[in-house]
């Protein structure tokens, strides 16, 4: 016997639930994928193209009807000798200004030897490139920018591109932009004339309700999993709760490719509605993390100080006491001391996070009210994102010697 060996398991291909698994049918947007049809029928007809900005929350189909969309058009195309036809996607997630998007772009578009660095150019310089590519293409080249919105209000780009041609820097080609967001302030933070031209067809993908995620995971589930393995209420359940939290089909093949995943660790063999809900525990706590991740300093500091309260059984603990031992902690982090105001803005914020729990006393007239606040989350994985951070590690550890003290009595 090996060290590995494949795992007994009740999925038939996990892979059909991955987020990269393209599925052959886009289910519950037949009016999404009508008005695409529309706004890219005149590369077709050889008519005046139009941008196309797509929108919509996280999960909703946004990508995969775009893909779904373009592998159809490409293939039409071929049928008519005279229609040109080249694509570029270029996912924006690292991308944070027009600059970096037109460097994406020229990369994108030319040979692997002939790359150039994100650094020393001008941004005009870039733009130039960009336009040569363009034009040694030649014909209709469809520009997609996935998750655009990082660009911010740095929109250059989208200025430039649509009027290339008109403005005399591209003569063959005709650039058609189809920009992808799951940020509804975007739009409305771009300048008048760079909303007008990127927004000219404009599609909305709203979140899926319980019923439309069903019809998209049945298929998916029946694929992924072999036969009889799936109780009656897996799919049901894991498309309730993603409906009810964010309407992310993501999210409900998340939470279905999870409960399939405890099976199979816990040597199961079936998957039933518990699995799911241990699964929706799961994503809510990674959630949860990541949240504590991109807290400030000075979130960090606040969370240090509740945790090293935690260790030493002190809480609940009143804020007055909680500040008193904040500001040690900031001194041995060496970082700025806020005031006893912000730092109760900061414990708020905690609150709304799910990270902390605040209780609220009222002890007769003379203490009147106050505030109590504990961890509403585990202690060691307050600690392991705070060891994160390399300013943290030495009073980490003297919390985590709190803890090990704790446990000894
Ligand atoms: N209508 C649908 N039919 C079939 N599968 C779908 C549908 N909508 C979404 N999916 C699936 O859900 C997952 C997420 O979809 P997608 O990546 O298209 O979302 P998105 O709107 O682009 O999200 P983001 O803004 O986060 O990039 C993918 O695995 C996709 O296959």
């Amino acid at each position: 016997m090996g060290m590995f060996e494949r795992t007994a398991s009740v999925f038939d291909d996990a892979m059909v639930l991955d987020e990269e698994y393209q599925p052959d049918k886009i289910r519950e947007r037949d009016e999404e994928l009508e008005q695409y049809r529309q706004a890219l029928q005149p590369i077709i007809d050889n008519r005046p193209l139009s941008n196309i900005f797509v929108y919509g929350k996280t999960g909703t189909g946004k990508t995969v009807a775009t893909r779904y969309m373009i592998d159809h058009l490409q293939e039409d195309a071929e049928h008519y000798d005279d229609v040109a036809l080249s694509i570029t996607w270029v996912g924006c997630e690292n991308l944070s200004s027009s600059y970096q998007v037109a460097v994406a772009l020229v990369n994108e578009l030319r040979s692997s030897d002939h790359q150039i660095s994100t650094t020393g150019h001008s941004q005009q310089a870039v733009f130039n490139m960009l336009y040569t590519e363009l034009d040694k293409i030649g014909g209709t080249v469809l520009i997609v920018l996935d998750e655009i919105d990082n660009i911010g209000s740095d929109d250059d780009i989208l200025y430039g591109l649509p009027r290339a041609r008109a403005n005399g820097y591209i003569e063959d080609a005709r650039p058609l932009v189809i920009g992808i967001s799951n940020d509804f302030q975007f739009k409305e933070n771009l300048s008048p004339k760079v909303r007008d031209t990127l927004c000219e067809a404009e599609i909305l993908f709203p979140p899926y309700d319980a019923t439309e995620l069903n019809s998209i995971l049945y298929p998916r589930a029946e694929k992924a999993f072999y036969d009889d393995v799936l109780a009656d209420d897996v799919v049901p359940l894991c498309s309730a709760f993603a409906a009810q939290d964010t309407g992310s089909a993501r999210q409900a093949l998340r939470l279905l490719y999870l409960a399939g995943k405890r099976v199979a660790d816990n040597g199961e063999t079936n998957v039933t509605g518990d699995h799911v809900r241990g699964a929706k525990e799961e994503l809510h706590q990674s959630k949860v993390i990541e949240g504590m991740q991109k807290l400030t300093t000075q979130g960090h500091a606040v969370l240090l100080t509740l945790a090293s309260h935690t260790a030493n059984s002190e809480t609940p603990v009143r804020t007055r006491d909680l500040y008193d031992r904040y500001k040690t902690v900031t001194e041995k982090i060496d970082a700025d001391t806020i005031v006893e105001r912000r730092v109760r803005a900061h414990l708020s914020d905690l609150t709304m996070l799910g990270l902390v729990t605040v209780h609220e006393r009222n002890e007769g007239l003379n203490a009147g009210r106050y505030h109590e606040y504990e961890l509403s989350v585990q202690l060691d994985s307050v600690l392991e994102v705070l060891s994160e951070e390399q300013r943290f590690d030495d009073i980490v550890e003297i919390v985590k010697q709190q803890v090990h003290g704790m446990d000894r009595t």
